[in-house]
């Protein structure tokens, strides 16, 4: 699919977010730069999980919007999370002070030059395009004001970016469908589906036909599933998705067979460790399962899912992983190299950025 390149957006002077520390979460007491970090992709963020307090407020003020909120402190404040719904709940809330594409263009630039700070070289962003058409913002406006911040972000920082349009469990698979025509029609610069939301109580099979269809115009697929559900949800999008890839996952290990099946096909994970924490699904990062995920060999990514929200982008997580397990050099090249090969670029790209990371291992 493709369409017209983008103009730059018209930029609002709203400054870049300097890094928070991961909350009570263990980190290196002396940051290292970003040289001492792998180049990487990111494969597991939500745009709208990007949206850090400062822009929502200046975006609320922009769009004359009121947020249920004194400032941007008392919005942070309320960033204490129980589970999954307790952090979409707000995550919905407050994108809703993204109207327009100017909005979704410096929203996608704001991600991109935190996440190249931070050795991105490539990033894929789902964004959920059912909750804003929802609420009145134009389908085209989303997709033109996100596609022309990945243009801007290219151009500017030398970091490749993908949109992926996110099914949203929580609404009808239906209306998933109609959303695919629509983006069809349009011939959205969309490079792949998602399915994302809440995942306990939603099945993920009634949105086989709308990523079938998308297999059908050529669109990569992901799925979230087995963040907070048990591990056959990661059989049923393998099998009724057809996805490529598995957001999460972390719940496999629960079950020797798809975890057997996951390392004999190397279905890509994108794990996001701090997410999890903040979430609930794991008590703390030291419990986290991604040394067991990496002996047993599973395919496994870092990633932040939602940096704002959780308060680690994704260098942020390699440094408090890093922290936690004493990871060595190899291992986090072997997870920035993972990053490449599960991403949606072509083969020949893929072999560059590898080889950048290769360098990078070399170097240590
Ligand atoms: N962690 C997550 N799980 C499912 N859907 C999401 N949407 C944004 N973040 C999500
Ligand atoms: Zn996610």
């Amino acid at each position: 699919m493709s369409s017209a390149p983008p103009s730059p957006p018209r930029g609002m002077g709203v400054p870049a977010v300097a890094p928070r520390s991961l909350r009570g979460m263990t980190a290196p007491a002396t940051r290292p730069t970003t040289a001492a970090r792998p180049p990487r992709a990111e494969l597991h963020l939500h745009l709208e999980g990007t949206l850090e307090p400062e822009l929502a407020f200046a975006l609320a003020a922009r769009n004359r919007v009121d947020l249920p909120f004194a400032d941007p402190a008392t919005l942070r404040a309320a960033y204490a999370f129980s589970d999954l719904q307790s952090f979409l709940d707000l995550y919905h809330a407050t994108s809703q002070v993204l109207r327009t594409a100017e909005d979704f263009a410096d929203l996608t630039l704001a991600y991109l030059r935190r996440a190249a700070a931070g050795g991105v070289r490539h990033a894929e962003l789902m964004v959920d395009l059912q909750t804003h058409v929802a609420r009145g913002v134009p389908l085209e406006d989303v997709v033109a004001g996100v596609a022309r911040g990945l243009a801007v972000g290219e151009a500017e920082l030398g970091v490749s970016g993908l949109m992926i349009a996110a099914f949203l469990r929580h609404r009808p698979a239906a209306e998933a469908d109609g959303l695919l025509d629509d983006l069809l029609a349009l011939g959205a610069p969309v490079a792949g589906v998602g399915l994302a939301s809440t995942e306990v109580g939603f099945a993920a099979a009634p949105f086989a036909p709308a990523f079938a269809k998308a297999a059908a115009h050529g669109l990569r697929r992901t799925a979230h599933a087995a963040e907070e559900g048990p591990a056959w949800h990661v059989t049923e999008v393998l099998d009724a998705l057809g996805a490529e890839r598995v957001d999460h996952g972390i719940r496999a290990l629960e079950d020797a067979e798809v975890v057997a099946r996951l390392v004999r096909e190397q279905v890509p994970l994108t794990v996001c460790p701090v997410s999890n924490v903040r979430l609930g699904a794991v008590a703390s990062l030291g419990e986290h399962p991604l040394p067991a995920m990496l002996a047993a060999g599973l395919n496994v990514s870092l990633n932040s899912d939602d940096p704002s929200y959780f308060g680690g982008y994704v260098d942020e997580v390699d440094d408090a992983v890093t922290a936690a397990f004493g990871l060595t050099r190899d291992q986090r090249a072997d997870l920035a190299a993972a990053s490449f090969r599960g991403s949606f670029l072509p083969a020949e790209q893929v072999a560059r950025h590898v080889a950048a990371v290769e360098e990078w291992r070399a170097a240590g």
